[in-house]
């Protein structure tokens, strides 16, 4: 692409599109060694001609739990037979039906018919031919507990070895939701097959967001595309979120915005805009489900915060009394409920007390505030 001038009509920034997918599975695996060989040693027994082993998956969304799957199963389907890795999105499949087909699909190599019994038993009789054992990752496996089949699948998986007389399969069960326990959900007849270690996968930190989508940005856009300062916002907000699919998100909206005024480089403006279109629904539609005191109160801190006052726990409540008809009690709670749905954080300080601290833009949730079903208005600044 040459350097000068605007960009044509028929030229773009992009180098490779795809690296952007949210299906795109990245060469490079940055910051999940630790998981990557837990996962790996829990497949050791079915490497080496085993059962298999199960695992729940635990961690935030956005924190590599799919992609670090995905990855050390490609590896072993490319290294052996003897070990059958499977990944079924829960989201997509949560009828039973659809999870065995997937299942089916990916140890058969072609499409499952209709009926269950015989989609089981052409499962059993692949893994028996290739005297393979069957792994399945359930990602987001809440969703089978929605819909009511979470554990008649996860015992009919367990167990397909006493029916078919095939090697015990494992299981690995994912949730990004950490209030969830995906062994207690599991009733006695399952737990006494299902035993999983647990691999969690923290939070990546803002250097380590960074270095993810540096990666991606070398892969994707051609060089210059993306000012280093820009990436650096960029993996602030992410790390804001602690999401790094927002990351990615933000660098796709704004090289697409400034691809479409036929820019070769991405600004300011456009990382705003791109802010707002990424994250702006969600934010509006978690600040609509707040209680009336709740709103009151973070769209309060929201304006104390860009005005530049302490924000010190007690300071803001002394504040706010002039303003907020809440007690003590009623602000702690609200305070509290806040906190847990993302939209601030209560950080210690040295000393006593806590600082309040906004997770986002200060006037967007302001102005989220004043109108949480419409999409807030922001002046054009990062
Ligand atoms: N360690 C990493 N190295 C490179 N890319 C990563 C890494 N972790 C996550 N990503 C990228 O971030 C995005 C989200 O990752 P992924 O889907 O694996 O997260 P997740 O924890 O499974 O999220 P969710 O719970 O929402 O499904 C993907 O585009 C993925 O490629």
């Amino acid at each position: 692409m040459p350097h000068t001038g605007l960009l044509r009509h028929d030229q773009t920034l992009f180098r490779d599109p795809d690296v952007f997918e949210p299906t795109y599975l990245p060469e490079h695996l940055h910051h999940r060694d630790a998981q990557v060989q837990e996962i790996a040693f829990l497949l050791q027994p079915a490497l080496r001609g085993g059962s298999a082993l199960s695992a729940v998956l635990r961690g935030l969304p956005g924190t590599g739990k799919t992609t670090t799957v995905r990855r050390v199963f490609a590896a072993i389907t490319e290294e052996t037979r003897r070990v059958a890795p499977v990944y079924v999105n829960c989201r997509h499949d949560h009828s039973a039906l659809a999870v065995y087909r997937s299942i089916f699909r990916q140890v058969c190599g072609y499409p499952a018919g209709r009926h269950l019994d015989e989609i089981k038993q052409g499962i059993a009789a692949r893994l028996r031919d290739r005297d393979a054992a069957l792994v399945v990752c359930l990602d987001d496996a809440d969703e089978l507990i929605v819909a009511g089949i979470y554990n008649t699948i996860l015992y009919q998986i367990l167990r397909l070895y006493e029916k078919w007389d095939v090697r015990k399969a494992g299981v690995f069960a994912v949730t990004s939701d950490l209030a969830r326990n995906l062994y207690a959900e599991a009733d006695a007849s399952v737990r006494s097959v299902f035993h999983p270690a647990e691999v969690n996968f923290p939070p990546y930190t803002r250097a380590e967001i960074r270095e993810i989508l540096a990666d991606r940005v070398r892969q994707g856009l051609y060089p210059r595309v993306l000012p280093p300062p820009l990436l650096d916002r960029i993996a602030v907000i992410a790390a804001g979120e602690q999401d790094v699919r927002v990351g990615i998100d933000l660098v796709r909206a704004a090289v697409l915005r400034a691809e479409k005024d036929g820019r070769r480089r991405v600004t300011h403006a456009d990382v705003t805009a791109a802010a707002r279109t990424v994250m702006a629904p969600g934010l509006n539609s978690r600040i609509a489900a707040l209680s009336a005191g709740e709103r009151t109160l973070l769209s309060w801190i929201a304006e104390r915060s860009s005005e530049g006052g302490d924000m010190a726990s007690g300071a803001v409540f002394e504040a706010a009394q002039g303003y907020l008809a809440v007690g003590k009690t009623t602000y702690h709670e609200h305070l509290k409920r806040l906190a847990e749905a993302g939209f601030l954080d209560l950080v210690p300080r040295t000393g006593r007390g806590r600082e309040v601290r906004l997770r986002y833009d200060a006037t967007e949730v302001a102005a989220a505030c004043r109108s949480p079903d419409r999409t807030p208005k922001t002046p054009d600044r990062v």
